[in-house]
């Protein structure tokens, strides 16, 4: 490997000509190249964090009958009309409701009904008295209640259908289900929720020099740090990781563990090996497939086309995977700021070559520090990330392609990381012809304005900025930096997901 043999040239000569692309160009094709989870059943208590597949509607009204707000008197509100403190108005109490009870009769005039929050109104009650302003009395015998406050109609009644009618929209296709909406799930009786699977994330560490983490360390060698950072961030994005170890640096044995993955994995991931050392396997594999081209003009005919196959119960890749192909007219849902909106001509080539499981190389340079050698390719159909080792780097790599095509794969309409503009807490002197992702820790300012903190120890190789970084800011490319003050826009890096 390495020559190629129509050409005659040494692939590793190739090592040098990598051209950066700006990182929306690369989200981009990541994104697109991406595949679409299906959908599954979850049971109700588990599918918080989860994202909705389908649109869910009210299956009866909310409330399912009127009811009482407080424990207190279902009464007329007519018959209160001249109470007070001084002169209450005593109604007979002709029988007690409890919460999961009926009424047995019709509240008359002159009579009330004593009542429990929640339980059902009774037949001619059109208002509740809290028992705070009542006291009991008998009235003949007979028990009866003194109400000593004018009550109004539908005071403390929740009505039927207050909050939903029978057939109205819960939540949305592709809601990412909060707490709330599981509540309002099981309200309406679903026990059993669709949602779209998890993405399954087969992660890989190269590197020769890299032990296991329960090993004790050896000259020269490392623990595979990246492995587990990567598993928790996949976990993070809604994705479930499936640790593969660390392979050497030995481009034969990374090419199988590869192709093994993609018929396991909706995604893999791998870290090291990218950038332009001897023992680079991972860069010297990707040498060896040819550059994804950008579709010619026409190709938009194609896209008509595909969008109506229906790729669902594609077995080839069906088999193992938790995934659909989706057609192309489906990225077109997505919001118009996705990287994925442009270009559905380009879906459509992505259609065809995960249907195919075809190898193609998306990119091997991208316009971004820490980072610049990060690389992905399709192979046997499936996203391969390749990210640098350096645990800096990878990190970043991950913010801006992995996790983001994770949460496409659930069908986030808005995958890549949120940003706010906040306030440079430091120099940040350094130009550069990259863009630059500095870690940094967020704050609020006595200002009022979000500050972003740069982190001590932020270079690539270097992680103990790592578990403090809850932002990204963004310095552009550039002759020169940015300035302590300066507003900068900072990549959110905290998302909830189960
Ligand atoms: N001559 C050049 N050298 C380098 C260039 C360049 O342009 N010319 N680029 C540099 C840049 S930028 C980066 S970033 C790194 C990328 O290197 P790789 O992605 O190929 O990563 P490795 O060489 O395999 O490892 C880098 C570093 O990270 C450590 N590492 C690797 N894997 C893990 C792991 N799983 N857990 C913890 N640490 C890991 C590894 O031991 C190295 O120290 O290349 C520069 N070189
Ligand atoms: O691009 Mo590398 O990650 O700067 O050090």
């Amino acid at each position: 490997m390495g020559f190629d043999s129509e050409t005659g040239e040494n692939k590793r000569d190739g090592r040098w000509n990598r051209r950066a692309l700006q990182v929306s160009e690369a989200q981009r094709r990541v994104l697109a190249a991406a595949g679409r989870a299906a959908s599954e059943l979850t049971p109700l208590a588990e599918c918080g964090g989860r994202r909705l597949a389908e649109s869910l509607r009210a299956t009866s009204d909310w409330p399912p009958f009127a009811r009482a707000g407080l424990d207190g008197y279902a009464v007329r509100a007519a018959d209160t009309a001249l109470a007070s403190p001084q002169a209450p108005a005593t109604l007979r109490v002709t029988q007690a409701v409890a919460a999961g009870e009926l009424a047995l009769a019709t509240v008359k005039p002159g009579t009330a009904a004593r009542i429990m929050t929640g339980a059902a109104m009774p037949e001619g009650a059109d208002a509740v008295v809290m028992l705070e302003q009542t006291a009991e009395a008998s009235a003949g015998g007979e028990a009866a209640v003194l109400v000593k406050a004018v009550a109004s109609p539908g005071q403390n009644v929740a009505p039927r259908g207050e909050e939903f009618r029978h057939g109205s929209l819960i939540a949305e296709a592709g809601a990412l289900l909060t707490p709330g909406h599981v509540a309002l799930l099981g309200t309406f009786g679903y026990a059993a929720v669709p949602v779209y699977k998890r993405p399954r994330v087969a992660v890989f560490a190269t590197g020769s020099e890299l032990l296991p983490v329960e090993a004790p360390l050896a000259p020269g060698r490392i623990r595979d740090s990246n492995s587990a950072m990567i598993a928790a961030l996949v976990r993070q994005s809604g994705g479930e990781p499936l640790l593969c170890g660390t392979l050497p640096d030995e481009p034969g044995a990374v090419r199988k563990a590869l192709a093994d993955a993609a018929s396991e994995a909706d995604l893999i991931i791998t870290t090291g090996g990218v950038s332009v050392g001897d023992y680079d396997a991972m860069a010297e594999l990707l040498r060896e497939l040819d550059e994804w081209k950008e579709p010619e003009e026409g190709a938009a005919e194609a896209t008509s086309l595909a969008s109506q196959w229906s790729f669902e119960s594609h077995s080839s890749l069906a088999s193992h995977s938790t995934f659909e192909i989706r057609s192309s007219s489906e990225s077109s849902s997505l919001e118009a700021d996705s990287p994925l909106e442009k270009g559905s001509a380009v879906n459509t080539q992505w259609v065809q070559a995960q249907q195919q499981g075809e190898c193609m190389l998306l990119f091997n340079r991208v316009s971004m520090r820490p980072g610049s050698p990060t690389s992905a390719a399709l192979i046997n159909g499936r996203l391969v990330l390749a990210l640098s080792g350096n645990p800096g780097a990878c990190f970043v790599g991950f913010e801006l392609f992995a996790g983001p095509s994770i949460r496409a794969m659930q069908r986030e309409p808005s995958p890549v990381p949120a940003s706010v503009t906040a306030v440079l807490g430091a120099d940040f002197g350094k130009g550069s012809p990259h863009t630059r992702y500095v870690r940094s820790k967020l704050r609020f300012g006595k200002d009022g304005r979000v500050h972003a903190d740069v982190l001590a120890f932020g270079k690539s190789s270097m992680m103990a900025s790592l578990a403090e970084s809850d932002g990204l800011a963004v310095i552009p490319s550039g002759s020169r930096g940015a300035a302590a003050g300066e507003l900068v826009k900072v990549l959110l890096l905290k998302r909830i997901y189960s």
